[in-house]
């Protein structure tokens, strides 16, 4: 499967090398690279082994690197004349990162890095493309100078021989085995033995060792995260992806299986006219829209940050910090959740391999675990929202995406309800502020009673959590209802295109609120009427855009090949494209399997002798 794999991307990159030329010519521009990664990753459905070596090697060598550097190395990256990967999680750490125990002793009478991976928990563990694709890797590692620790650097470490691929002196490296999906992507591990680099090799755009073993530590030492943050903007907009995927197979199943008459004596109607199925395929087709627009705002975000931080302005890195994780938890959990909620919507037929829901459920799934576990992210988030609920309570003015907390402070009650769009947004916005505040009091107090911080941290570690969730669920919302009411372009929209959209939105919002009543009911007292009429409203909206539930999944232009799915083919012939799919399986070669022979036969003889023998 691996060398399948393999030749599959690599034609699939060679044809995005031929459109990126044609389409932008010599332009670095992330967004081919990008694009393109999603391209073949799609094509692949057991995934990508170049995934990380264009998404995280090439990118960490231009921005962690210095020119000279990128010349050097980077230019042959991005020209798939060497291929690499992100080496920095080891088989004992991977969240913490500061407990890493690769090592990098500085050697000044070579000028050179001497790394050693000392244990086997410090083996590198995990890497995409690592096990058998890769030559190179960037390898993260503890930076020694006279044996003091200087913290976390990367170096640039050939792992094999250019030419034969024989893994180089003092390299031991391999694949780390089955997983439950991508098992294309030959994640491997890697150990390293007293192996030299060049003191060049160590990335040194932000920190630098100088020849004579002086260390230059960088301005910001987050930016050496950086990696990180790309690929957790593009998970949002890959997971979201595979969502609109599953949202599309699930729709269009629904509109072709008929089953249970709503009325006695009525044909079967399609499934997707039952309500509870409207329920389970439509607010998924809203979410991967919803987050497919908060990814591309998170894109663009991205661009502008990493653009300042090539000029050495760090100063956005801490909100963009905030909004990557937000969105990296929030598309990786909802992504997988509605995946799984959908498969389920297409009953028996859902669980086939031929359905390829399963297959889309493996690939998004592992998003919630790497570029930083999810729960670890949300604590992360949390822990940036005590820190600016502290500057809202000195009165000082939050980053903008964090500019409602203090709106909704300055609030000493939420005005009238009225179930407007404005209302049902500021109620959770509302919601999150007050357990901010909730958050805050028990952090603080702990910290009061003199835990640490860290301490604090953990022990307040569930209303950071939902604290963070929340705010989350603020900032995609507050995005969505941006773009569709207050959008510049709104007047080139057609009516009928601008009440789908606004459909949409009353959906997203509507559920929003259902999901999160019981955190909203704290801070907000709304009467039974109300809440009734928003379940009305549910079903009046899920009615609504029943219509259009096929004309929106088949605008997200999935060809039949990426989708990869008897249920969800542009054609509907399901029940012929289940059954041809069937019929390929290797057990139909034959009338009579090999094993009726040697075993099954003689294991109904044995039983048919035994049941005489004890008539006897
Ligand atoms: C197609 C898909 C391919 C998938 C390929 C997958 C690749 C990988 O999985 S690569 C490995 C990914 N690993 C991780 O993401 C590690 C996750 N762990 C962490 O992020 C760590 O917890 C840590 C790096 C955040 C460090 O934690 P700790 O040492 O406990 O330090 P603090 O939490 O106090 O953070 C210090 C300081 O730095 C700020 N910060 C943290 N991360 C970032 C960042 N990415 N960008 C900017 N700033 C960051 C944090 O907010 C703290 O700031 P201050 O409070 O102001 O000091
Ligand atoms: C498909 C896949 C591809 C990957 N590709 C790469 C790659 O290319 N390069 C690379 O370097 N790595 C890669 N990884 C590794 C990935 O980054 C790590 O798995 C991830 O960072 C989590 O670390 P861990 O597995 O060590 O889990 P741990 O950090 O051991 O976490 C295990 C559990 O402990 C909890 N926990 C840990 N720390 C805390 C805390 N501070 N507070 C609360 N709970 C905590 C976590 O939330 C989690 O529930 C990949 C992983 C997968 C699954």
């Amino acid at each position: 499967m691996a060398s399948m794999s393999v030749k599959h991307a690599i034609a699939a990159a060679k044809k995005l090398r031929s459109l990126q030329e044609r389409f932008n010519p010599g332009g670095s521009d992330i967004y081919p690279a990008l694009m393109g990664d999603e391209a073949i990753t799609a094509l692949i459905p057991s995934g990508n082994p170049l995934s990380v070596h264009i998404l995280m090697f090439t990118r960490a060598l231009r921005e962690q690197g210095t020119d000279e550097q990128y010349e050097k190395f980077g230019r042959r990256a991005d020209n798939n004349e060497i291929i690499g990967t992100f080496a920095q999680t080891e088989l004992g750490h991977g969240t913490y990162l500061r407990g890493l125990e690769a090592r990098a002793d500085y050697d000044r009478g070579t000028e050179e890095f001497v790394l050693n991976t000392p244990k086997l928990s410090s083996y590198k563990w995990w890497p995409g493309g690592l096990g058998q694709t890769c030559n190179y890797c960037i390898f993260v590692a503890q930076l020694y100078i006279d044996n003091e620790a200087k913290g976390m650097a990367m170096f640039v470490v050939q792992i094999r021989d250019e030419e034969t691929h024989m893994p180089l002196p003092g390299v031991h490296v391999g694949e780390i085995g089955k997983k439950m999906g991508l098992n294309g992507v030959n994640n491997g591990f890697l150990g390293l033995k007293d192996y030299r680099v060049p003191r060049l090799n160590m990335l040194m755009r932000h920190q630098q060792v100088l020849p004579d073993g002086r260390f230059v530590k960088s301005p910001v030492s987050q930016v050496s995260y950086f990696p990180m943050v790309f690929v957790r903007c593009m998970v949002a907009r890959q997971n979201s992806n595979y969502l609109a995927q599953a949202a599309t197979i699930a729709t269009r199943y629904s509109v072709i299986r008929r089953q249970s008459p709503i009325e006695e004596g009525q044909p079967e109607p399609k499934i997707l006219e039952h309500l509870t199925q409207q329920m389970k395929v439509i607010p998924e087709i809203v979410t991967a829209v919803v987050y497919r627009l908060a990814a591309a705002n998170l894109q663009n975000m991205y661009n502008e940050t990493a653009e300042a931080v090539y000029r050495k302005d760090f100063s956005r890195l801490p909100e963009l910090h905030a909004l990557a994780c937000i969105l990296k938890v929030a598309t990786s959990y909802d992504s997988t959740y509605g995946i799984e909620r959908l498969r389920q919507a297409c009953g028996g037929h859902g669980y086939l391999t031929a359905g390829n829901l399963g297959n889309i459920f493996a690939m998004a799934a592992p998003a919630c675990t790497y570029e930083g576990e999810n729960s670890v992210l949300y604590l992360q988030v949390g822990k940036i929202l005590m820190k600016n609920w502290s500057q809202v309570l000195a009165g000082r003015e939050l980053m903008p995406s964090m500019a409602y907390i203090s709106e909704c402070s300055k609030m000493t009650s939420f005005p009238q309800w009225t179930g407007s769009w404005e209302c049902l947004l500021k109620a959770i916005q509302y919601a999150c502020v007050g357990s901010i505040r909730l958050a805050f009091q028990s952090y603080n107090a702990r910290v009061q009673s003199a835990q640490s911080q860290t301490a604090a941290v953990n022990y307040s570690g569930l209303e950071l959590t939902k604290a963070a969730e929340l705010h989350g669920r603020s900032y995609v919302a507050g995005n969505f209802y941006q773009q569709i009411v207050n959008s510049p372009n709104k007047h080139q929209r057609s009516p009928q295109f601008q009440k789908v959209l606004e459909n949409m939105l009353e959906l997203h919002l509507i559920q929003i609120f259902f999901r999160h009543l019981g955190d909203i009911l704290r801070f907000i007292r709304i009467t039974e009427d109300e809440i009734s009429a928003l379940q009305r409203r549910l079903e009046e909206v899920l009615k609504e855009l029943r219509p259009d539930a096929v004309a929106i999944t088949d605008a997200f232009d999935f060809n039949d090949k990426i989708l990869s799915s008897a249920l969800g083919c542009y054609d509907g012939n399901v029940y012929e494209r289940l059954f041809e799919a069937a019929l390929k399986h290797p057990l139909n070669r034959k009338s009579v399997p090999d094993f009726f022979e040697a075993h099954l036969k003689p294991f109904m003889k044995e039983n048919a002798d035994n049941a005489k023998k004890s008539k006897l």
